[in-house]
């Protein structure tokens, strides 16, 4: 498992370090260890690019702070190796001093931005514009020389944090730049975590500092291998009962294809049983013979846990269907048009006695929330679940995209499968189903809803992985159907971790 902490956190946990170098007399020794370890990676990245390291080029984004400091001591050691660099200053007149003697006393240019810079293009670039002190936006002229940079294809190399990147909340401003290697030092960062796909590939270098637990802000990522040896697998003194039940009520005559879905997965998910209540029993029973059907949430037997709303209608009846299931007093994940209708009629969930787990989609978080915080998905969600339990509802949210959210008020998990192939019609459907059956299983080593739900995202990524991957070579779209049918292997797969 991977944990990532605030910038306050971080700069508590460097002080010791800092100020033990400065005690010695040597106030940039941490600097030079992070900056060694940039150019480590930087010349790997090199290689794996360009099948070398000695006569590339390199250019350097130097901001005004320690971050520019770590680019520049950063360069000095490239530059002995072979390196061609170039430090572009973009704030000539702020820049960290010693560390561009540095760069400078091992041979590197140095040039202000926008005049006189090395006219090749480089072959990658050393974002040091701005780190854990970076809000908004790039600004000018970074803004400016990175778009152009990103525009000619060359690779970036981010120090510490991809600039533009906010570091707590994980906020991707509009101008950012977007890494193929981030380069951090210690631990990660909140965004590492949050905002994975803009960060690329993520080093973390050691730089001697003590190792940190967690508080409340810390987020998790969960190991895939930790989800496979949790996935319930039936015992020896298991039946279909012992297992878990799930009832799904799901499906309409205008999308019938949710009920196929999300039943299906649900069977996909573990051994033991399916209910299914809804128009589509049909349908439902012409995929997945072994569901076992019931005409209303009334005359469904035994449950220990229940998925509402996919393509299940908002109408009243719907309502009404949501609340008589949290009557029953199971744990419930609701999605998809129960969401709509939680959203419309917030006193539905007054019913719930046992855990819910919601799965909003971004335009359905913001159905139920008025849509605020926009910026800040992470926050905007943890003070949401935090409302819903300060209403007495004992509630876990999973907001879905590409990096998934998960968070239950006191921690906060996140989920990247690595590509966006699971963004289909219905996949999430698939998703519910999944965390149903979980649910039912009482899968929980993690908390009571909250590790199901991780579970069921990381089994559905890798379900996505596997199902775009299919072909060989660099994988195809797929459609909900064909994530579904990749189950199975991403279970295994998981399994073996
Ligand atoms: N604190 C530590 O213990 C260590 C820090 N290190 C480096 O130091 C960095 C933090 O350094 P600082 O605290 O000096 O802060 P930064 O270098 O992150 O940023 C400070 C400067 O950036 C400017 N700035 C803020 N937002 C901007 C934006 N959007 N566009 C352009 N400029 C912007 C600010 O005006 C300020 O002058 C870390 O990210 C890391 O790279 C490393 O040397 C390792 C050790
Ligand atoms: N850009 C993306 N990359 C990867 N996965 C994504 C992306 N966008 C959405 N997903 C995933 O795809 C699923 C889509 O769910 P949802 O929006 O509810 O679709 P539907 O209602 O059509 O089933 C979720 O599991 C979500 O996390
Ligand atoms: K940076």
């Amino acid at each position: 498992m991977l944990r990532a902490h605030p910038v306050e956190a971080i700069r508590a946990a460097e002080r010791p370090l800092i100020e033990a170098a400065a005690a010695a007399g040597d106030p940039d020794a941490v600097m030079r260890r992070a900056a060694s370890g940039v150019a480590h990676h930087t010349a790997a990245l090199l290689r794996r690019r360009t099948g070398g390291v000695y006569g590339r080029s390199v250019m350097l984004l130097v901001g005004s702070g320690d971050n520019g400091g770590d680019a520049l001591y950063s360069g000095a050691v490239l530059r002995g190796r072979g390196c061609r660099v170039e430090a572009v200053l973009l704030d000539p007149e702020r820049v960290h001093g010693r560390a561009l003697q540095a760069l400078r006393g091992a041979g590197g240019r140095v040039a202000a931005a926008g005049t006189g810079t090395d006219s090749s293009t480089p072959d990658v670039v050393i974002d040091g514009v701005v780190g854990l002190a970076g809000s908004g936006p790039l600004r000018e002229p970074a803004a400016a020389t990175v778009a152009a940079l990103a525009g000619a294809g060359v690779p970036f190399v981010a120090v510490d944090l991809p600039s533009g990147v906010d570091a707590d909340t994980g906020t991707v401003h509009e101008a950012h730049v977007r890494a193929d290697v981030t380069v951090t030092f210690g631990a990660l960062r909140r965004a590492h975590l949050l905002a994975s796909p803009t960060c690329g590939r993520v080093e973390v270098v050691d730089i001697g500092l003590a190792d940190m637990g967690s508080e409340p802000l810390t987020v998790l990522r969960p190991d895939p291998a930790e989800v496979g040896r949790a996935w319930p697998v039936p015992g020896p003194d298991d039946d279909k009962y012992t297992q878990g039940v799930v009832a799904v009520r799901a499906g309409s005559a205008r999308f019938p294809g949710a009920a196929v879905l999300c039943a299906s997965a649900a069977v996909a998910a573990t051994s033991g049983m399916v209910r299914y209540v809804g128009s589509g029993s049909t349908d439902v029973l012409a995929g997945r013979p072994e569901v076992v059907c019931h005409p209303s949430v009334a005359e469904a037997g035994t449950a220990q846990a229940w998925v509402v709303g996919p393509g299940a209608g908002t109408g009243t009846e719907a309502v009404a269907d949501i609340d008589a299931i949290l009557a029953r007093g199971r744990p419930t994940v609701l999605d998809a048009d129960a969401l709509t209708c939680v959203a419309g009629h917030p006193v539905v969930l007054r019913s719930a006695s046992a855990p819910v787990l919601l799965t909003p989609h971004a335009g359905e978080f913001d159905r139920l929330t008025g849509g605020r915080d926009r910026t800040d998905r992470s926050g905007a969600l943890r003070r949401y679940v935090a409302d819903l339990r300060d209403r007495g509802i004992p509630a876990t949210v999973l907001l879905k995209g590409r990096v998934t959210l998960v968070d239950d008020g006191e921690t906060t998990w996140s989920i990247d499968p690595g590509s966006s192939w699971a963004a289909t019609a219905g996949s999430g459907d698939v998703l519910s189903g999944v965390a149903g059956a979980l649910l039912a299983n009482g899968l929980g080593c993690g908390g009571e809803v909250a590790w199901p739900a991780v579970a069921a995202a990381v089994a559905h990524g890798e379900a996505a992985r596997v199902a775009a991957g299919r072909t060989g070579g660099a994988g195809a779209p797929i459609g909900a159907g064909d994530l579904l049918r990749a189950l199975p292997s991403a279970i295994s797969a998981l399994r073996g971790a």
